[in-house]
């Protein structure tokens, strides 16, 4: 049955580095009780049936690389499909950011050309035949040294060995598909912040982007 207001969901992608405050950021929306609040579910991929993927991954990934992303995307899948009552749903990361990470593991040799292959059809199959409509996506871009920093304060055990050259890829991949515009094609409206900023600043862009998200609804969604 349509949501309360009879208009479709609306669903934004919260994107960005790993350090980017995008939990931080995706909090804020939890006040309200008309949006469906989904957390990347990094503690599904820390406890496979008792194996922590995420750690095998980041400590072998040629090895983990791809069983690692094809379980992100299942995951991912997973949230995008929940149904909802509510007007507005909002999640952190995607099936197309996703995307970035294998793109990063393909670009640094981690996988082999099979697995990119598969992967992709699976990518593809998901775009292609699963429901997972995105109304905007909203790209906290920030500066690698910045994220390097955070990342090491927040000190996530798993992430213990990644490096400051590991970020900058993956902060190339997102530039790439969301900035720059010349990877993958980009399947909504972007509102690019600078996420480089102090958490109280943030506030302010955060504010900022709810109104814009609730004003300008209408509008953005593409019929
Ligand atoms: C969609 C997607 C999210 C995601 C996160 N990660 C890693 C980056 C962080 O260390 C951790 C939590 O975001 O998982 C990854 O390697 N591949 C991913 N793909």
């Amino acid at each position: 049955s349509p949501n309360k207001n009879c208009k479709r969901l609306f669903t934004v992608c919260i994107e960005g580095n790993i350090g980017s405050g995008k939990t931080t950021f995706l909090n804020n929306f939890k006040a309200n009780d008309n949006m469906l609040v989904l957390q990347e579910p990094v503690e599904l991929w820390r406890d496979v049936g008792g194996t922590n993927l995420l750690e095998k991954m980041y400590k072998d990934p040629v090895r983990y690389g791809c069983l690692f992303q094809s379980y992100v995307q299942l995951t991912m899948l997973q949230l995008h499909t929940q149904k909802t009552n509510l007007p507005f749903k909002v999640m952190e990361r995607s099936v197309y950011s996703a995307r970035c990470f294998i793109e990063n593991m393909k670009r640094t040799k981690m996988l082999e050309k099979v697995e990119i292959d598969i992967l992709e059809q699976w990518h593809e199959w998901c775009i292609q035949r699963a429901d997972i409509q995105t109304d905007l996506i909203v790209y906290l871009r920030t500066s690698p040294e910045v994220v390097y920093e955070r990342m090491r304060t927040r000190a996530r055990k798993e992430e213990d060995c990644v490096s400051l050259e590991y970020l900058r890829q993956v902060h190339d991949v997102h530039d790439d598909w969301l900035y720059n515009r010349s990877l993958f094609s980009v399947p909504a409206p972007v509102m690019v912040l600078d996420a480089n900023k102090s958490v109280s600043e943030m506030m302010a862009e955060f504010e900022k982007c709810r109104r814009s998200i609730f004003e300008n609804r209408d509008k953005l969604i593409m019929e």
